[in-house]
This record gives structure tokens, sequence and C-alpha cells, in this order.
């Protein structure tokens, strides 16, 4: 399995996690146009977010006929006892929002665990239309875990034979290693690693202790449970590891502006970091009005007066994301300070990150560019124009010298979002 870095995420408390949550999971629900699975937790970590899935703000953004509910573990209690974890989730969100038939609870009517894990094995493969995992196509498009104090995730426990089982995706866990002490039912490492994003919640004071012996690489499930393509960790400031992480790490942005000449590779970046954070991307030049457009298109550059409309439109849309606590990635020329001022202004939850690259490099790039409206000749006034960021803007500066996955990773590895990044 490939099992890259994960991200850390570090968000403010429980409230801002539970929204970051429920982003990242309409984010991947977003790129798939077909069928959807999700798998879902127990514990109480993913509470809020459960129930932040039945508000209509969020609920009106999720093709609920589209979308399956799985569940990563089950406590073996009858459908209905406050133990059980698929109950916890019909409560809080899927009686009121998902088609019945899309949820799909592992049974607990079954003589023992054993039993069920082989019922809900046989649902998954049919589900997903054989009985081997292929990585180029996951089982499951996210997957949402925590992880309990003794580093287990969904009911793999340390030591148990279970988090070793590589040839069944779900088994039978007779005894839990920590409370409640009720038998278990639980998909295996390589069945939760079947999925586009594994997305972990870890949050409050008491998961610190053993959030830092999992990042620190102890062979312990939550280290080893990891998605073949994304892995995620949303982390709160209280449980946020100060021995092994930057002692100070800033918060997330709430946006995000990808700036940089024409041609330099705004909208490939911003879009990659979006998929890679779940966060919106928008490109700055849908902002233009039409004469804006036809102006350039005819080989005109802008003046600063055709600029503020366009500036403050982008501007309106950062405003509007953040009183509706979403995150947003916005490709932007904003060649001059003046223009980052009124994108950014003073807001230090507004980042700067500049795509930085030689005027030879950027007019070879653009020779090779097809269907893009300016022309290349515009590229000596963009230079002209262009004010590179000071330090007094706190920018994020990367060469665009780089394939884009690079690119990417060091941006995140700027925003300290990535496990042992500077
Ligand atoms: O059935 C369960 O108990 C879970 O699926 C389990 O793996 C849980 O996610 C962790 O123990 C974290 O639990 P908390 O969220 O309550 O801390």
């Amino acid at each position: 399995m490939a099992t890259a870095s994960p991200a850390l995420v570090r968000v403010a408390d429980k409230a801002a996690m539970a929204q970051a949550a429920a982003d990242r999971l309409i984010a991947q629900i977003a790129v798939n146009p077909g069928r959807i699975a999700i798998c879902l937790t127990g514990g109480s970590s993913p509470k809020q977010l459960y129930e932040l899935l039945a508000t209509d703000a969020c609920r009106a953004r999720i093709p609920w006929a589209r979308v399956h509910w799985f569940i990563g573990d089950e406590r073996f209690v009858a459908p209905g006892d406050p133990l059980h974890n698929m109950t916890v989730a019909r409560h809080a969100f899927l009686d009121a929002c998902a088609p019945p038939a899309n949820i799909h609870p592992i049974p607990t009517d079954t003589a023992a665990p054993e039993a069920a894990a082989r019922a809900y094995e046989r649902e998954l493969m049919a589900f997903y239309g054989a009985d081997k995992l292929d990585p180029a196509r996951p089982l499951f498009d996210l997957v949402l875990l925590g992880i309990g104090p003794d580093g287990h995730v969904a009911s793999l426990f340390p030591g148990f034979p279970a988090v070793d089982v590589s040839d069944r995706w779900v088994v039978g866990v007779d005894k839990a290693n920590v409370t409640p002490f009720v038998p278990r039912v639980s998909l295996t490492l390589p069945a939760l690693g079947s999925c586009r994003t594994m997305l972990f919640e870890v949050a409050g004071p008491d998961k610190r202790a053993i959030l830092t012996r999992v990042l620190a690489g102890e062979n312990l499930p939550a280290h080893r449970a990891r998605s073949n393509h994304h892995t995620i960790l949303l982390i709160d400031a209280a449980a946020w590891p100060e021995t092994s992480l930057d002692r100070s790490p800033p918060e997330l942005p709430q946006a995000l502006i990808i700036m940089g000449v024409a041609g330099s590779g705004k909208s490939t970046i911003g879009e990659t970091l979006a998929q890679r954070l779940g966060w919106r991307f928008e490109d700055g030049d849908s902002f233009h009005p039409p004469a804006n457009v036809a102006k350039m298109s005819a080989g005109h550059p802008l003046t600063d007066e055709d600029r503020w409309p366009w500036l403050q439109a982008i501007a309106d849309e950062i405003a509007r994301c953040r009183a509706n606590g979403e995150r947003i990635i916005i490709a932007c020329s904003a060649l001059k300070k003046v223009y980052r001022d009124i994108l950014a202004g003073n807001r230090d939850d507004v980042r700067i990150v500049y795509l930085e690259g030689s005027q030879n490099l950027i007019a070879d790039r653009m020779r090779h560019r097809k269907g893009h409206f300016m022309p290349t000749g515009l590229l000596d006034s963009q230079f002209a124009t262009l004010e590179p960021p000071g330090g007094d803007e706190h920018p994020i500066t990367v060469s665009v010298d780089a394939p884009v996955e690079a690119i990417v990773d060091g941006i995140l590895q700027r925003l300290r979002i990535g496990q042992g990044r500077a």
C-alpha cells in the first residue's frame, strides 16, 4: 500500500473540526459524479460532524440519492443501543437525510461477531463488484476515523491479531482493549485503506499523548491505517502535539490567493491544492466583468480602473466564505501590492501564495499552451507590472520550475500541513 505522509491540518477547536470535516467530505463527494461510498466511524469524535451534516447548509450540498453510508466498526450490541455506532449516525443525520437503502449497517443479530463480519464482507464485495481490492479503484471515496486512547482505529486494537489480517475485509473481534468492553466487528486495515481519502478527527487534550506517539511512528494501528491515496489528520489545538511538531503553528487560513503572472500555473496549482485540502477552488478570472475579458482577448492590457471592480468581487467572495466558515483557494494574478491589499488587507487569515518564475521560463510555457485568452505578447506588461510580494505580506513563495505535485507539497509544507515539515 502506498503511504505518503499524512497531511496534518490544524483547526482551532471541535466546532472548526466538524466544519473542516464536512467541507472535506462534501468536496470528496463533489469530485465523483457517480455512486459514492462513505465509511463512517464510531466513538464521540464524529458526533458534531454528523449533526452538522443534518443542517440545511450541509444537507443541500450532498446528493443523497448517490451516496452510500457504511461503518468502519460496530459494537456487537442491538441496533438502538446507545453504544451502537450506526445508531448514533442514524439519529444524528442518516435517518433524516439518507434513503434507507443507502445505509449499510454491520448486522449484529448474528450468533457471533465473526458471522457478522462474514456477512458485512459479502455486502461490501457485492457493492464493490469484486472480491479483491484494486488500488486503482478504491472501495470508499472517504473513510472517517478516530484514534482511541491506546492508538486503535475502528476496532483494530494494538497487539491484537486483527490488526495484521490482510486477506479479509472485515473481522470479528471477540473482546475490546478499551471501554466499552463489548465484542466488536471491524473492517481491516486493507479495507479501510482502500479509499480516496482517509480522514481522521483528533480533538481534545486527551488525544495529545497518543497522537504524539502515533506521529512519532510507533507501530500502532493509528500509524498503520493509511489510505492508498490521501490521508488527512484534522487536529485541534488541544490535541496538537507540542513535542514533535512546531510549537506554534499558524491557524489554517480562510483563503489562499494563488498569485503570479499569466502562464505561471495558478489554476493548475490552485486546483491541485484544493483537491489535496478539500477546499473550494475558484479561478479569479471568472470574476472579471465581460468587458475586461473582451479587452484582454483583443490584446489590450487592463487599466487599474478596469481592475478595481474585479478585485472587489474577489474580496467580496472571500468575505462571504469567511462569514459562512468555508475555505477557498482563488487563483488571481494580483500583480501589484495595491491589488493584494484589496484582496488580503491586513487579515492574516488570507495567505498569498506567489508562483515565481523567470520571464523566459513562463514565456516558454505560454508558447506551448492552448485555449487561454491572453496572448503571449502581454507577458512583457505582466512582468513590468509585477511587484513581487514583500516580507510584510508574509507570502508563501514557491518556484514554478518543478512538477505540480512537488510545488503543491512545498506549499503544504510552508503552511505547516504535513508531518515533520518545517
Ligand atoms: O467504535 C468505536 O469505538 C470506534 O470506531 C473507535 O475506533 C473510535 O473511533 C475511537 O475509539 C475514538 O473514539 P472517540 O472518538 O470516542 O475518542
